[in-house]
């Protein structure tokens, strides 16, 4: 994962302050590009720990369709709480975009199921695109995110908007493209998430893993982050090797993994780093 490092170093040696939605203030670079080779280890970092157990259940929530922060809680994982609405609501986010993409004739799209049957039947398809950029459904950046949701808004805008996989000599990849990334707390669930979605298809399709290609748009460091108990804390660290991932039992489709189906072996990061959330 020296890659990673070195994004964090272009952001702090090339990047420009500028202001934020949040009002936290960023340094930021536009345009950037990383590839991980899915079948040389899981690209999960090894220069903090990072918490698989809330990445393995957002990935499997997202799936499930379901945008109810509640059935997140239900598994101890918190990290929607500041976008979600008393009752739990999260509006039409990644799970409604990805399973029930509402059409103005009443139709409604699941992607997910789409693309994994073509990639099956027509793997050489340039056309294996799922997108979470709903206009339609998109929040008002001047309001909350539950004055959003209470209006059947997104809560929050999708920040990883749009992946296209890509088939060729039994290999399945995977391209992300990301238009706004908090490097040191989204990115590395971000990349984790996108690895893991890469495996379980490969899985379902009878494919190894290929690459996993992470675009991103503005690429950021919150300006709280830039401490030394935060990211130069971390750009001291020795990266170690990377984890493997094994699926210990194969579903009758992709929508029906377990968290007790994902097992991340031998990872050994050093410890966790706390930063605090921009909201
Ligand atoms: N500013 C910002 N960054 C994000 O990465 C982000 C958002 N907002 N809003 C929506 C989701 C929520 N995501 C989050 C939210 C919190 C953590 C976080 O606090 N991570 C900690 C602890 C993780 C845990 O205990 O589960 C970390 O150390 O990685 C990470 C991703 C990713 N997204
Ligand atoms: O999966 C995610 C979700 C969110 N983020 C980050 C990127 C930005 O720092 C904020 C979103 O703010 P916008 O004003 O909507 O760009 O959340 C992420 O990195 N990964």
């Amino acid at each position: 994962m020296r890659s990673y490092l070195d994004l964090l170093r272009d952001v702090i040696e090339n990047g420009v302050d500028k202001g934020d939605r949040t009002g936290v203030g960023t340094r930021s670079v536009f345009g950037r590009q990383v590839r991980f080779d899915l079948s040389q280890g899981f690209p999960l970092l090894t220069t903090k720990r990072v918490h698989t157990k809330s990445v393995i259940h957002e990935l499997l929530w997202f799936l499930s369709g379901s945008t109810d922060n509640h059935d997140l809680r239900e598994h101890g994982v918190s990290i929607w709480d500041e976008w979600a609405t008393e009752e739990g609501g999260l509006g039409p986010i990644y799970g409604a975009q990805w399973r029930s993409w509402a059409c103005p004739d009443g139709r409604v799209v699941d992607q997910i199921t789409e693309v994994v049957e073509t990639i099956r039947t027509r793997p050489h398809s340039r056309r294996l695109v799922v997108s979470a950029w709903n206009p339609a459904d998109l929040p008002d950046e001047t309001r909350s995110p539950q004055d959003n949701v209470r209006a059947g808004r997104m809560s929050l805008a999708p920040c990883h908007c749009l992946f296209q996989f890509y088939v060729a000599e039994g290999r399945l990849s995977c391209q992300l493209y990301q238009r706004s990334a908090d490097l040191f707390l989204g990115v590395p669930f971000n990349i984790a998430s996108y690895a893991l979605l890469t495996h379980l298809i490969a899985d379902q399709c009878d494919l190894s893993v290929g690459d996993f290609v992470h675009t991103f748009g503005d690429l950021h460091l919150y300006r709280n982050h830039l401490t030394n108990d935060i990211v130069y804390a971390q750009l001291a660290r020795e990266p170690r090797p990377l984890p493997r991932l094994r699926l210990t039992r194969r579903p009758a489709t992709l929508l029906d993994y377990s968290y007790e189906d994902i097992e991340i072996q031998d990872y050994d990061p050093h410890p966790a780093i706390r930063a605090p959330i921009a909201v």
